[in-house]
């Protein structure tokens, strides 16, 4: 989150609808203005991240010229500003040709209040996820060149990954099909001092079995039928670097004690030869499987698992990391509006509910390929949900959603104030009396700004 105040730019030149409007939505920094010369004026010195924009403004109030001149000088100089149009009843033609310039939302009137607030509500939320999503593009020299996170969870991966990459321990990356652990493995080759030798990765579930070990460990000329030349394995190859061993669940017992043997001595023997070569790398596995379910069925080494795992990561699921799928989606979106040369604007507000909400059993990789599906399907200038070959969200279960979450913030924040007072601001004695640790109380105490 941003650590600027949530400011709501109302321009709306009928009084009595400013003042019903202040009352509402006083949750909000709230900045008035009454026609475009003042809204522009009023853009430029707050900065508000939300606008409502009454689309029939002086002079011609009726019209709505001047509403979408403001409109448009608005995304001209502030582009990330959510701007929703408020249009007079039945005007969808102009409400819609206001989103098709680039307005975020539109709302009709009469106003109902709740409903728009939820709107506005949205908005800030997309505003706040955008945001992080410049941040994160603006630090070009970002640690995890590659990796777009900004979830709490992740962010921990991230830290955790920058302490382990320097050493030479050998880790373990768990998580399940297309969560990163390829991307991972990568930066932890990249931070570490071994960056500038080779990154060899190889996937022992793809190769099959009799082939695995002459792939990974080489062979001596002669060692079977059309083995006419020496060759060497893919350990050898990654000498200096790192070696990504991917789907090690699936290894053979014979393998894995050979691996064992490798990973206890660091000497490797090519097949069919007899010389002992050391060999230096660093070696990451990962897996999508639950290892210590394949050691009670005994179709893995106990002991292997011991030797890889020094250090273990578990990467968690896309549905599990808060924000981070909104996030990925406009990162594949530039990359393959780019790829496929497509002058699109963005994703339909519609388009990021259905992404947010989606549960993304394929994790990252599903995403990537349903962004550039979207974009190769595109009509308009914008990727709907159908376009991704997803439900439209239903705003129903949304707006349940909004409301549950609103009441727990609301509970939560009364039930710590309570507890801090009780306590007289001691925040030992009030971690107690609320049942939570203390730096928990602190994480709360920052969440509501307490
Ligand atoms: N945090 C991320 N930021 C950017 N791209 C990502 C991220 N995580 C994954 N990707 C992309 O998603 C795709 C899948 O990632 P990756 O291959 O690392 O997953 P994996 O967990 O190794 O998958 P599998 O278990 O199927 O081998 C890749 O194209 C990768 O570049």
């Amino acid at each position: 989150m941003s650590n600027v105040p949530d400011r709501l730019l109302i321009v709306e030149d009928d009084l009595a609808m400013q003042r019903q409007l202040r009352w509402s939505f006083d949750s909000y920094e709230l900045i008035f203005a009454e026609d475009r010369a003042s809204a522009i004026t009023v853009l430029r010195r707050n900065e508000p991240q939300v606008v409502l924009l009454d689309l029939g403004l002086p002079p011609e109030a009726d019209g709505v010229r001047e509403g979408m001149e403001t409109l448009a000088d608005i995304l001209r100089l502030a582009p990330a500003t959510k701007v929703i149009v408020v249009t007079g009843n039945g005007d969808e033609s102009n409400a819609m040709r206001a989103v098709a310039t680039g307005a975020y939302d539109f709302y009709q009137k009469p106003v109902d209040t709740g409903v728009l607030g939820m709107i506005i509500e949205r908005a800030f939320h997309i505003w706040h996820i955008e945001e992080q999503n410049r941040n994160l593009r603006s630090q070009a020299s970002s640690p995890l060149e590659g990796l777009i996170a900004a979830s709490p969870v992740m962010l921990k991966i991230v830290r955790q990954v920058e302490k382990v990459a320097p050493t030479n321990a050998t880790t373990l990356l768990l998580g399940g099909t297309g969560v990163g652990k390829e991307v991972l493995a990568r930066a932890l080759h990249r931070l570490s001092p071994r960056a500038d030798s080779r990154f060899v990765a190889i996937n022992c579930a793809a190769i099959p079995e009799n082939l695995l070990e002459s792939e990974l460990f080489g062979y001596e000329k002669g060692a079977y039928t059309g083995a006419t030349r020496q060759s060497r394995g893919k350990v050898e190859l990654a000498d200096g670097g790192t070696l990504f061993l991917d789907e090690i669940g699936d290894m053979n017992s014979a393998l894995q004690a050979k691996m064992l043997r490798f990973l206890q001595e660091r000497v490797l023997e090519r097949v069919g030869g007899r010389e002992e070569i050391p060999v230096d790398v660093r070696v990451i596995c990962a897996t999508h499987q639950d290892l210590s379910e394949l050691i009670g069925q005994s179709t893995f080494r106990e002991d292997l698992y011991y030797r890889i795992s020094e250090i273990t990561i578990h990467i968690p699921a896309l549905r599990d990391r808060e924000g981070d799928a909104v996030l990925l989606a406009k990162f594949f979106f530039d990359k393959a509006v780019t790829d496929n040369g497509k002058a699109l604007r963005g994703l339909t507000p519609e388009a990021v509910r259905a992404i947010d909400s989606h549960d993304w059993p394929g994790n990252v990789r599903e995403l990537e390929h349903r962004i550039n599906r979207g974009v190769i399907m595109a009509d308009g200038r914008f990727v709907t949900p159908e376009d991704l070959g997803l439900d439209a969200p239903s705003t129903e279960s949304e707006d349940l959603q909004l409301n549950l979450r609103q009441v727990r913030d609301e509970a939560e924040r009364a039930a710590l104030e309570k507890g801090i007072r009780a306590a007289e601001g001691n925040i030992s004695k009030a971690s107690r009396l609320l049942g939570i640790s203390r730096p928990a109380l602190y994480d709360l105490m920052r969440k509501h700004d307490l």
